[in-house]
């Protein structure tokens, strides 16, 4: 499998904020879910990635070659952005017009699909969207220009359950066509568990870790016990402890050992946000 996008040692200083030597790998034909909490450098790597904003250090290599020049690299990298980037006072149509001039393969059969597809009208004023509306029209634009790699920056906040499944799904169909990948941002860790291969995890700037779900989700589990096993148990191999009278639960990667110190203990599958949180609690 090739690498779309591949980051090494990346870095960014601002005055009260480090991105500090990012290196990761986005594959092909996979949902890369880079996941992390508000605040901790998720936008600024995007826009760094986009060349919205300059890098101190590191390199980017797009689609694993060398040769391809800043328009070669626009024309491939279609692009969802928070801020929206556009001119309230256009139609829809209009503004598309500004955009599609500054493609090379804009196919226009394809934008008027997907605003079929996402309920939307051509005449409408961009400032009559709502967020949801204004996120599906931004998602039509980047896939009517043949992009290879779909970037998104938290697309999913602020969207109704509905509207992110619908999301959801457009994603997993995007990947499944040859050559198609994407990455985008969240901290709503719902939005991976359904769709996600890769999981990018970042924490006050730094890459805590890049692996894909399924091995994420393996290598922690949830654990319950009395509050003896607990007294006995090493604390720094748990997280999120909660504690009653009645007994404990904690989120632990170390079960296979206390499995064999405890056989009475209970051990259960977890899911993503639970995992989430330990690893940004203990680190
Ligand atoms: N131009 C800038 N100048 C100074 N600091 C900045 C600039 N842009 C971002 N920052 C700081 O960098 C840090 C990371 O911000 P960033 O927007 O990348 O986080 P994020 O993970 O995308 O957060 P959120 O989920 O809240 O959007 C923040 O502390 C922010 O204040």
């Amino acid at each position: 499998m090739e690498d779309v996008l591949s980051i090494s040692k990346v870095s960014k200083h601002f005055k009260s904020f480090i991105l500090n030597n990012i290196n990761i790998n986005i594959k092909e034909n996979c949902i890369t879910g880079f996941l992390g909490k508000n605040g901790t450098g998720k936008t600024t790597l995007i826009k760094i990635i986009l060349g919205l904003v300059h890098k101190d250090e590191g390199e980017i290599h797009y689609f694993s070659n060398p040769n391809l020049n800043k328009k070669d690299i626009k024309d491939r990298l279609g692009v969802v952005l928070d801020e929206g980037y556009f001119y309230d006072n256009l139609t829809l149509n209009e503004m598309k017009d500004l955009v599609s001039s500054t493609y090379t393969n804009w196919n226009n059969k394809k934008y008027e699909n997907y605003i079929k597809r996402f309920k939307l009208d051509g005449k409408q004023l961009i400032s009559s969207l709502s967020k949801g509306m204004k996120m599906k029209y931004a998602l039509a634009l980047a896939l009517s220009h043949n992009a290879d790699l779909l970037i998104m920056d938290e697309p999913t906040s602020g969207l109704d359950p509905e509207v992110r499944k619908e999301l959801m799904q457009i994603l997993s169909e995007y990947v499944q066509q040859d050559g198609k990948s994407v990455f985008f941002s969240t901290h709503i860790t719902s939005d991976l568990e359904q769709v996600a291969d890769e999981i990018i995890i970042i924490n006050n700037g730094e890459i805590l870790e890049q692996v894909s779900k399924d091995e994420l989700l393996e290598e922690y589990r949830l654990i319950k016990g009395n509050n003896e096993i607990l007294e006995k148990l090493n604390k720094s191999d748990l997280s999120l402890i909660n504690k009653t009278n009645y007994g404990f639960s904690a989120i632990t990667n170390k079960y296979e050992k206390i499995r064999k110190e405890f056989p009475e203990i209970i051990i259960e599958r977890t899911n993503l946000n639970e995992i989430f949180l330990a690893k940004t609690e203990v680190y």
